[in-house]
């Protein structure tokens, strides 16, 4: 087990490369079940959620190689092996195996899936959407079972906009018979992403993108090329350190129009952001003045930018509220963020954050992946050095941090936990 060691306060300066979309990679690397044939994508993360994913895959006989962040899966031999415990746990995105293995073999057995403890994350829509394409779906012991014999398409209506529901619904129903419509899905980017590969994979989708999703279903998926989208909350974490500790960051491999919301809330704050094609240019701002985000669904102010943008907020002058309308007890990074004297308050599901205070280095946990952004950013912003814990979590989603920091000038490096102190974060 490892700490992150920050030492705060010198201004970050320089280029950083954006890696590939996580939340696309963790629905990509299931969607390659659906084919017959070797499916490569290129440009993955180098992150723990999608190790575990190959993982997956080769439990269930998959022939997988993964270089150079390009991955390419033979499914061919693949078989549906009950996954009801062990890996898919440790991530949110095993609930893609439903979908994926359903589709392919209309039969799977899968454990509920991890992820990051945001509240409650039920996925009772993902269910409803496959109950509605025809499978028998149980939870037993804490795993879902799905069998069908046919899958036939169906219109679904979903109660709640969500990302996952509508990826799920949209790998079942490429391979049933007839038309599925889904209706009030979710529209993020990834989305498009996912139905990209599949439509490359010789699937009909109309619509990702938009809240009406139209699925004409095949009887066969087969191999192909695909490049994953740039990671869009990678980029926005970084153009949030750019603006709390930067003096001149430039962000590449970015597409700036997925991140409109978060410019526009930095501009607001007077930070300056210049955006061409794939790069967006974050520079220093004199003074930043408290502005209010409330996230929502696409092309909203995305929840996962939500605690790295609290930290900053500790910046500006005046006083900043931050409303997570999606995951009302997103807030596990406060308390961390007091302990490095922020002044911040959580009233239901918002958060006021006072400022400006200058942050001090303190011993901080990350309880999630995102609380570890923020205590990142928050401790390149401290005076003094930061120690942040839970770095299982972080590493979920940040390809290469300490490097990618380091090439900005940051001082910051792992170093492996005590006995001690690896007893006292089991005690805590
Ligand atoms: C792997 C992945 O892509 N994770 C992202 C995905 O998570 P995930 O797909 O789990 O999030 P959803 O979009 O499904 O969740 C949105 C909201 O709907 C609720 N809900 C969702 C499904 C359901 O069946 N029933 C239900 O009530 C959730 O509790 C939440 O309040 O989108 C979230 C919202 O943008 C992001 O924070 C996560 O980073
Ligand atoms: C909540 C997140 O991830 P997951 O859904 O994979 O837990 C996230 O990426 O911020």
């Amino acid at each position: 087990m490892e700490k992150l060691m920050i030492a705060g306060g010198s201004p970050l300066k320089g280029t950083v490369r954006i890696s590939g979309a996580k939340n696309s990679a963790v629905a990509l690397i299931p969607a390659t079940i659906l084919a017959e044939s070797p499916v490569t994508i290129e440009g993955l993360p180098d992150i723990s959620d999608v190790q575990i994913l190959k993982g997956l895959l080769e439990e269930i006989g998959g022939v997988v190689s993964f270089e150079n962040n390009d991955m390419t899966v033979d499914p061919s031999s693949m078989i549906s092996m009950p996954l009801p415990n062990g890996k898919v746990k440790k991530l949110r995105a095993s609930y893609y195996l439903m979908g994926a293995m359903l589709g392919r073999f209309k039969k799977a057995v899968i454990g509920l899936p991890g992820g990051c403890h945001l509240g409650p994350r039920p996925i009772d829509q993902h269910i409803k959407g496959f109950e509605a394409l025809g499978a028998h779906v149980t939870n037993e012991q804490g795993a879902i079972y799905l069998r069908a014999d046919e899958l036939r398409g169906a219109r679904i209506y979903l109660d709640v906009v969500s990302v996952g529901a509508t990826i799920n619904i949209m790998l079942a129903a490429v391979r049933a018979k007839g038309r599925t419509i889904i209706e009030n899905a979710a529209k993020e980017p990834e989305i498009i992403d996912v139905a990209t590969l599949l439509t490359n994979m010789g699937a009909k989708i109309k619509g990702a993108g938009t809240d009406v999703i139209r699925i004409d279903g095949v009887d066969s998926l087969d191999g192909c090329r695909h490049t994953i989208i740039p990671d869009r909350i990678e980029a926005g974490t970084y153009m949030i350190l750019g603006a709390a500790a930067g003096d001149g960051v430039l962000i590449d491999n970015v597409i700036p129009h997925h991140l409109e919301s978060l410019i526009a809330k930095l501009r607001e704050m007077g930070v300056q952001i210049e955006a061409n094609d794939d790069q967006v240019f974050v520079g220093p701002a004199e003074k930043m003045k408290a502005v209010d985000i409330k996230t929502l669904v696409y092309p909203g102010f995305p929840t996962d930018l939500q605690q790295p943008f609290t930290s900053l907020l500790t910046a500006a002058e005046g006083t900043s509220m931050v409303t997570d309308t999606i995951y009302g007890a997103r807030f596990k990074h406060i308390d961390e963020l007091r302990r490095m004297n922020a002044n911040i308050k959580v009233e239901g599901r918002s958060a006021i954050i006072n400022g400006t205070v200058k942050l001090q280095g303190a011993k901080v946990k990350a309880s999630d992946l995102r609380a570890g952004a923020s205590l990142v950013i928050a401790g390149l912003m401290a005076e003094g050095v930061t120690e942040v814990t839970g770095l299982e979590h972080i590493d979920r989603g940040y390809s290469h941090l300490v490097d990618k920091l380091c090439g900005l000038g940051a001082t910051i490096w792992r170093e492996k936990l005590t006995k001690e102190e690896i007893e006292q974060l089991n005690n805590a």
